[in-house]
């Protein structure tokens, strides 16, 4: 290929890549694959003369993506010039002195204090703008919220969570969807929250890394001052050792032994001049300072043989290859399968069924393939869908080509509803995950909703996969056959017909005195007629059910289970027929959610936005000027706190 070409073509993978990870959190590639990409682009701009304008080694180019306010920085935040080598690190170092410090792998904040108060905490964002995220930074189990200095001080640093937070929260979300891929992700999601709730309890960490000004505060022109006297002001900064060229290489190995035991992730390490004046003195490049130099690690790889590629079809409809290989060591754990993340990527790898592949462990965690030595090119795209056997299709956007089901039926972009029917509102059946019926549906052991009640056909194969034992299956046995006394609400609440929520669902099967078949025969008229129930409603009810599939597989489910009488509905006067809009932080709830599950379980009703039919606007925030909120001052809608939601509700305990 025409080295031009290239060029483009590195330019839109790597920007794509570079607005997943920085607005999204997400990563299309690894950072090893991306390192690698750069690398290429940077010496192929070199050889050529020619960089474009958008081109990621000159800038960062992407929006910021968020429902957060933003703000612009008074100083861009640049990010930081790198080397692997030992010697050029040294050698930049000159005869000066530096500092050298973990590089953290989180989220960059920048902090202002005023009187000795937390009054701004700004991500890094892209660089030139940022997400306002005060109240979540007064979350951090480490900042001081007030320090002595009563000066204007601003200053940088990370937000992490260690890995032992990371595991144990990981473990504690149920979806596999909302799961996240490493700490750095975990973070930024935990700190990029409308809900400070969240962020509390995620355990984040806050280290210090650049004193960016502290008015009439004189440091001596040293970084190190500036680091002693944050750590006086309560600051923990980063750990960090004072390095000259004679010992600055033990100081690399000091750091590379100590990184085994930390429970912080880092993804290498930062030096900085000491001497104030003199970094700033060296300027900027469009991308990087000129006082500072990162240092990353080289990864531990191990070679292995791929024994296949798993297909694994998600509810997006994307199938994502995944390979499988013999077994080997990495960082000190045994692993057998990589994310090859999507086409493009399997097709650059050229991978083939025997061949001798590279694997490594991104940021010590996520097992990644490197490179494949054998290059066989053999794998072939499937052509239809593992899961529903539909005919597959590629798609190609900027480059990256991904495989997806189009199969609207296809059962993999169902697990919302098949993990409806097992929530807790629904058919309560304990234990039984999304990420394990993703597994199931994956396998082809779930075709329809009522096949749950059948799992035990794969006794076998479900004691033999990973991570699900005897005990386990025993388990989801026991909770299944318990699911099976159960009522209608439940069950129709549980087949998720749009807007049929559980008071909804609750007031519909009283009205057909709760018989299972009198709801395949309901007239929309015969609906209306319900108080709180509109025609929209009742005609998708309606609709639902004259859909041949979705009559047979509600008749499927109901010859699974036992009906008993109805549970006496919890309505109070107040709520049943209202309508909420519920806007902003809660504090009593989890999160909104929990407080919309309340209301619905009373007979009332959450809705998005502030119409004329809103009954009141919940919200904490009385001084607002949110859309919601001028909506419901504008059609006097009363707005009500959440204490008085819950008054107004007679749940006082909650208080
Ligand atoms: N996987 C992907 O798709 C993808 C995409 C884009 C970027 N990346 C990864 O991100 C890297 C580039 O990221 P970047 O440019 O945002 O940041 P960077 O790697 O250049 O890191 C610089 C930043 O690290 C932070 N930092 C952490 N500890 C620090 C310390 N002790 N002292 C000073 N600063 C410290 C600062 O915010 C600084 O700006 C790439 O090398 C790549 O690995 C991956
Ligand atoms: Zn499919």
């Amino acid at each position: 290929m025409e080295k031009l070409d290239r060029i483009k073509e590195l330019v839109a993978l790597l920007n794509k890549a570079g607005k997943s990870y920085y607005s999204e959190g997400q990563e299309i590639m690894s950072n090893y694959e991306y390192d690698a990409l750069y690398d290429e682009l940077k010496k192929l701009e070199e050889e050529t003369g020619c960089v474009l304008s958008d081109s990621p080694t000159v800038n960062v180019g992407y929006e910021v993506l968020s429902e957060l306010p933003k703000e612009r920085h008074d100083s861009p935040m640049l990010s930081l010039d790198k080397t692997k080598d030992r010697e050029s690190l040294r050698s930049w170092l000159k005869d000066q002195k530096g500092l050298l410090s973990w590089k953290l792998d989180g989220l960059t904040i920048v902090l202002t204090y005023e009187n000795g108060e937390l009054v701004k905490a700004v991500t890094r964002g892209n660089g030139q703008i940022g997400e306002i995220i005060t109240n979540n930074a007064r979350m951090f189990k480490n900042i001081p919220v007030t320090i002595s200095y009563k000066g204007r001080l601003v200053l940088r640093g990370e937000a992490i969570i260690t890995y032992s937070d990371f595991n144990r929260i990981n473990e504690e979300i149920p979806e596999t969807d909302a799961k996240y891929k490493n700490p750095r992700n975990l973070c930024s999601g935990s700190v990029r929250q409308l809900n400070n709730k969240i962020t509390k309890e995620r355990n984040v960490n806050f280290f210090a890394f650049t004193l960016v000004s502290a008015d009439g505060v004189d440091f001596n022109n040293s970084r190190k001052c500036q680091f002693e006297w944050l750590k006086s002001q309560g600051f923990d900064v980063v750990e960090y050792k004072e390095v000259d060229k004679d010992n600055i290489l033990d100081a690399i190995d000091w750091f590379e032994h100590t990184i085994v035991n930390n429970d912080f992730p880092s993804d290498g390490l930062v030096i900085i001049y000491d001497d104030i004046a003199y970094g700033e003195s060296l300027g900027r490049t469009a991308k990087f300072p000129r006082n500072a130099m990162a240092f990353k690690w080289t990864d531990e790889t191990a070679e292995t043989t791929l024994k296949e590629i798993e297909w694994s079809a998600s509810r997006t409809g994307l199938i994502n290859p995944v390979a499988i290989f013999e077994p080997v060591e990495l960082e000190g754990t045994k692993v057998s399968r990589a994310s090859v993340h999507n086409i493009s990527i399997m097709e650059s790898l050229k991978l083939g069924i025997g061949d001798t592949i590279k694997v490594f462990k991104a940021n010590m965690i996520i097992p990644q393939i490197a490179e494949n030595i054998t290059q066989s090119g053999t794998v072939r795209i499937p052509e239809v869908c593992p899961v529903c056997g539909g005919k597959t299709r590629i798609s190609d956007v900027n480059d990256v080509k991904s495989l997806y089901c189009d199969n609207e039926q296809c059962q993999a972009k169902h697990i919302k509803s098949f993990a409806l029917l097992a929530s807790r509102d629904a058919l309560n059946i304990d234990g039984l995950s999304e990420a394990t019926l993703e597994k199931f549906i994956q396998k082809g052991f779930l075709k329809r909703r009522g096949d749950i009640f059948r799992i035990s056909r794969y006794k076998d194969e479900i004691t033999s996969m990973e991570g699900f034992g005897e005990k386990s299956y025993n388990n989801l046995i026991e909770a299944l056959e318990k699911a099976k006394d159960t009522d209608l609400v439940r069950v129709i609440y549980g087949l998720g017909i749009d807007n049929v929520g559980l008071s909804t669902a609750r007031l519909i099967v009283n009205k057909l005195n709760n018989d299972p078949e009198a709801v395949l025969k309901a007239t929309a008229d015969e609906l209306t007629d319900i108080d709180g129930i509109g025609e929209v409603i009742a005609e998708a009810f309606v609709e639902y059910f004259k859909n041949e599939d979705k009559k047979d597989e509600y008749l499927d489910i109901l010859s699974e289970v036992n009906i008993k009488e109805a549970e006496n509905v919890q309505t109070t006067e107040e709520l049943a027929g209202k309508t909420f809009v519920i806007t902003g932080n809660v504090n009593h709830f989890a999160n909104r959610n929990e407080l919309k599950a309340l209301i619905e379980s009373m007979g009332g009703k959450v809705t998005g936005s502030v119409t004329g039919n809103t009954s009141y606007l919940i919200n904490n925030d009385s001084t607002s000027q949110s859309t919601k909120n001028k909506k419901a001052a504008q059609l006097g809608v009363p707005v009500i706190t959440e204490e008085e939601f819950i008054k107004l509700a007679g749940k006082d305990e909650l208080l």
